[in-house]
């Protein structure tokens, strides 16, 4: 039995970190990918032996578990693919202890979150049965754009496909789960993304399982459509960041200046709000397309002042936006910040050897850009 997936990265176009602490935020998937294989070996299983392989190819790691350890290591293991649960403390420092086992390399210490999500997420759908799941992924890990949440999508819906709980047969291609799958698998990668993030909002998650361009606060999602094609340009600066540290960083700066934060957030959420009224607003000509593109570019010049005042900007975010506004170009970061990507609107009318001379900056300055369809796909699965 085996069958793959692939859930997209997003860019948030306002509202990260404001939207950990209840302000609304807009979000859009991109074109780009986290792809699973996952292969069950079917019953009768052996008993003890099997193996559980986890292949992550952008790290060039092989992880593997023999069932009798993880057995052994778990105090009870009791598979309920239906009902999304966290990880307790207990089984956390056991999934610490079974990765510490393997001796990750100090300098990629920060991928140890990521095999304990799949751990707890294998574990809790599946049980004990051997296995073997290969991870690959379009997005550069760590960098703003999603990674982690497309990393748990995409093994959570693998996985889930492979259970009773879905009911898709004999179909051929690329397929979309119906609404109550991509629920589940959404719950499940919550619980994989609180493992990596600490406390997320849950909006990444969210907008790679269903893809498309979303408004969301509290938990909730509205999608929303824009009514002409926004083009942006990312820009990687390639500083490595962690977004658990970021999003811990803004809370204990909320709670040392309560009031003041309160504020910036509640600022944020207009910004979004005002963000999504504006991307749905009509624009049939030259004129008005270029007054909504003005107004998102004010928008998001606004979003990046507020999210600097609550720390998270970087000096080599500042750099890209400096080269960036040379070309009268508004940009902001996007996603948790500290380094990581930042987001460039590129007009409609903005002539090609403008956009051409500023990546052009861009990249001799050592950053790398690149460019993704807003607003597209969330996740797939295929049987073949
Ligand atoms: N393809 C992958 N292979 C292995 N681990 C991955 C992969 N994608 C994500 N991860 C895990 O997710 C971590 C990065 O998550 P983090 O939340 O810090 O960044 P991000 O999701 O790319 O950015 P943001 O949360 O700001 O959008 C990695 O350190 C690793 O643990
Ligand atoms: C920084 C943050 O707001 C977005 C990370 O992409 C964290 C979250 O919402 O979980
Ligand atoms: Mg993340």
């Amino acid at each position: 039995m085996e069958v793959r997936s692939r859930a997209p990265g997003k860019i948030i176009l306002a509202g990260e970190h404001a939207v950990v602490h209840g302000a609304t935020a807009v979000a859009a998937a991109i074109d780009l990918y986290t792809h699973v294989l996952f292969r069950l070996l079917p019953p009768p299983y052996d008993s003890g032996d099997g193996l559980v392989e986890l292949e992550l190819k952008d790290v060039d790691l092989v992880f593997s578990w023999p069932l009798s350890r993880l057995e052994q290591a778990f105090k009870e293991i009791t598979p309920l693919p239906s009902s999304p649960r966290s990880c307790s403390q207990e089984n956390l420092e056991v999934l610490q202890m079974l990765v510490e086992e393997k001796n990750i390399p100090e300098a990629r210490i920060e991928l140890s979150s990521g095999v304990y999500a799949f751990l707890h997420l294998y574990t809790s759908i599946h049980g004990l049965k051997p296995a073997k799941v290969v991870v690959t992924s379009d997005l550069p890990l760590g960098s703003g754009l999603g990674s982690s949440a497309s990393f748990c999508v995409s093994i959570s819906a693998a996985l889930i496909a492979l259970t009773d709980a879905t009911a898709i047969e004999n179909k051929t291609g690329w397929l979309t789960f119906g609404d109550t799958e991509l629920e589940l698998v959404n719950k499940w990668a919550f619980e994989g993304e609180k493992i990596i993030h600490g406390k997320p909002s849950g909006i990444d998650n969210t907008v790679s399982t269903f893809g498309s361009m979303i408004m969301f606060r509290s938990g909730e999602l509205t999608r929303i459509k824009s009514t002409a094609p926004l083009k942006m340009l990312i820009t990687n600066t390639k500083v490595g960041r962690n977004t658990k540290a970021l999003v811990a960083g803004v809370s204990e700066r909320a709670f040392r200046h309560p009031d003041a934060m309160q504020s910036v957030f509640a600022a944020v959420d207009f910004i979004s709000k005002e963000m999504s009224t504006v991307i749905e607003s009509p624009a049939s000509d030259d004129i008005s397309v270029t007054a909504k593109e003005e107004k998102i570019e004010e928008l998001m010049e606004m979003n990046q002042g507020l999210l600097q005042c609550m720390g998270v900007s970087h000096a080599s975010i500042e750099a890209v936006l400096r080269t960036t506004l040379k070309y009268k170009l508004a940009s902001k970061l996007t996603g948790a910040g500290g380094g990581g990507c930042v987001l460039t609107l590129l007009p409609t009318l903005l002539c090609n050897t403008v956009a051409e001379r500023a990546i052009d900056e861009l990249e001799a300055g050592g950053f790398q850009c690149l460019k993704a369809e807003v607003g597209g796909k969330g996740l797939e699965i295929s049987f073949e």
